[in-house]
């Protein structure tokens, strides 16, 4: 295991932010600490990091107590949402500052750096000033000077957090390449659920303090231990007293066995898929909708006022929302 952290609880004041968690992170895995704001993502991360102390529990890297370490001592590299880059200094001067601080001969470096520009695709810049590059490009610098010292341990705190979403969608596609290629083990934090689920092999969902559930997306999307899981990992909807994904909802025109019937309110084409709002009969004005493709809400020709039944489909899961 390339990280543990046990029992590990951290209060500000009075104000207990991280309560009892544990957590392991496989070596060469892409982890990622998913969670509402406030919810301690950060904090652990500091923690592993060696930026906070824990007030209990203890942090192992490679098998090391660490927990009363300094950060420089755990080998660990650090990005951050805003990274501080030296100004003065050229791409290649900053990717190069842990490598010179280490005293490593100056070819080795010259030949390490120009490594390290070549994978994050900044090869071509080496010469440039930080003002000189775009946000993303300097993210990429950041993760670059973070690899050169080769830490057993990547740890990035929303590092795409500050950019446009359409540069934090190629980060990101780009990340989890980078990361086939190197397999150093990374935790990154991040509130966004299809970054964490599109980027890691690991999520661990974390709210108020505690870590609620641990797995793959796959796991974590698909069986939620909680409604607030499954909530916060993708869309839901209410039918029949149970939490439902809105695609995993068959709609018929006419009657079916344990169906639940319901009134369309509104049909919204967004593209490839379509949101069926729907009132739901029995449940109190809360309005429940279905995803479906286009092509079967055309077959089904529905529309405004038409009453439906609305079932699970039978692989759906449910989650029932008396037992919370
Ligand atoms: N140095 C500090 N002193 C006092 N309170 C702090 C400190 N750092 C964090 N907190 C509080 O601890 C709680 C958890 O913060 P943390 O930054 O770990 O959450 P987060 O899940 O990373 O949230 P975000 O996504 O907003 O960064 C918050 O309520 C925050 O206000």
């Amino acid at each position: 295991m390339a990280i543990e952290v046990r029992d590990v609880t951290k209060s500000f004041g009075t104000t207990p932010v991280l309560r009892d968690v544990s957590v392991d992170v496989e070596s060469g895995s892409l982890t990622a600490l998913l969670g509402p704001s406030g919810g301690g993502k950060s904090t652990l991360l500091r923690v592993i990091a060696g930026l906070e102390r824990p007030d209990i529990g203890t942090v192992h890297i490679s098998g090391v107590d660490a927990t009363r370490l300094s950060p420089q001592r755990r080998d660990v590299g650090f990005v951050f949402q805003h990274y501080a880059a030296f100004k003065h200094l050229t791409v290649f001067r900053n990717v190069a500052f842990g490598l010179e601080i280490r005293k490593r001969p100056k070819d080795e470096i010259r030949e390490r750096v120009m490594e390290l520009l070549e994978l994050v695709h900044l090869e071509k810049l080496a010469d440039r000033y930080p003002s000189q590059l775009s946000g993303g490009q300097r993210q990429r610098m950041a993760l670059a000077r973070a690899l050169a010292v080769e830490p057993k341990v990547l740890l990035l705190d929303e590092p795409f957090g500050a950019l446009d979403a359409q540069v934090r969608k190629e980060l990101r596609t780009w990340l989890r390449r980078l990361h086939d290629e190197v397999h150093v083990t990374t935790v990154f934090v991040t509130h966004d659920q299809e970054e964490a689920i599109e980027v890691a092999d690991t999520i661990v969902v974390l709210a108020d303090g505690e870590v609620k559930q641990v797995g793959s997306p796959a796991e974590v999307y698909d069986h939620p231990v909680d409604p607030f899981v499954m909530r916060f990992l993708g869309p839901v909807t209410e039918i029949g007293g149970d939490l439902v994904r809105p695609h995993d909802i068959e709609i018929s025109a006419s009657p079916l066995d344990g169906g639940t019937p319901a009134t369309i309110a509104r049909v919204v084409r967004l593209g490839f898929e379509v949101r069926v709002e729907v009132e739901v009969d029995g449940q109190d004005g809360r309005e429940a909708w279905v995803q479906v493709t286009r092509e079967l809400a055309d077959r089904l020709g529905l529309a405004p006022g038409d009453t439906v039944t609305l079932r699970p489909t039978p692989g759906a899961r449910r989650l029932a929302l008396s037992a919370v």
